[in-house]
């Protein structure tokens, strides 16, 4: 495994008598593409927000590039090479998809002019290049979720956090969006993502991480923790473990 870009010790953090995030550790490795997965409000998107600074933990550490950074503001983490995305996409509805793009790419270039041009080619990465002077308000739900991501990849991460990317979109749609996550990967961009859709988990993640009710209840390859008893109980249901158990099989063999 090579060394941990992310590194997470001890995180916990609780929002009155709820504990959110319970005493969670996990290392993300340079380079790697992994993902969170777990039930509703087991945690993930809080476990995003104290990793990235938009919250600070009660307890825990949280390191990047072997730096300490807990509690650091979202900002700074960003400039750092960490950057997150939002499940709920937000862009600039009256601005071209450029723009809005731009705005990520301000974060390292200070003139105008270069970061339009970094637009284009974040664009290009994630298709958008023929919506380049259209308003975010047009671009669909695919669309919108592409422009969050070259938002995003506009920052130039070293690591990306995606909240969901494949949320509301209908399955040609997920099929279609799978390269475009992996390419990201392939560039050298380390991915960590939150995904419900399991099937693009399947297919997508080298490691998956499971919390529920705040912990950390397993880990391990795909096929490792799709088998575990926990996760079934916890998160998949039989169903979905027998289906996804089948494809991966089916996918195997062919
Ligand atoms: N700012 C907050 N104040 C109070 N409670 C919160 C806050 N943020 C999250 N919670 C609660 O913490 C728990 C974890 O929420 P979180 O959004 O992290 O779950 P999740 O795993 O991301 O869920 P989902 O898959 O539905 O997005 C939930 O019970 C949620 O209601």
């Amino acid at each position: 495994m090579a060394e941990p870009l992310l590194a997470i010790k001890g995180l916990s953090i609780s929002f009155g008598g709820l504990k959110a995030v319970q005493n969670v550790s996990l290392d993300v490795p340079e380079g790697s593409l992994t993902a969170l997965i777990g039930p509703n409000g087991a945690g993930k998107t809080t476990l995003f927000a104290l990793m990235s600074g938009f919250l600070k933990p009660d307890s825990g550490t949280v390191q990047f590039a072997g730096q300490d950074i807990t509690g650091c503001a979202p900002h700074l983490n960003a400039r750092r090479g960490m950057t997150r995305t939002f499940q709920i996409v937000q862009p600039f509805a009256t601005q071209t998809v450029r723009e809005n793009i731009a705005v990520g790419a301000h974060l390292h270039l200070k003139e105008r002019r270069s970061a339009l041009s970094q637009a284009e080619e974040v664009a290009a990465r994630v298709g958008l290049s023929a919506q380049l002077d259209k308003p975010a308000s047009d671009l669909t739900v695919a669309g919108r979720k592409r422009l969050e991501l070259a938002r995003a990849l506009a920052t130039r991460p070293r690591l990306l956090l995606l909240d969901e990317v494949l949320a509301g979109l209908n399955p040609q749609e997920i099929a279609e969006m799978i390269p475009v996550v992996r390419g990201i990967a392939q560039s050298g961009v380390t991915v960590l993502m939150i995904e419900h859709v399991m099937q693009a988990v399947m297919n997508l993640a080298q490691h998956v991480w499971v919390l529920a009710q705040g912990q950390l209840i397993a880990q391990g390859t795909p096929a490792e923790v799709t088998a575990d008893e926990k996760v079934v109980e916890a998160y998949l249901g039989h169903g979905t473990a027998a289906r996804l158990r089948a494809a991966a099989l089916a996918g195997a063999a062919t």
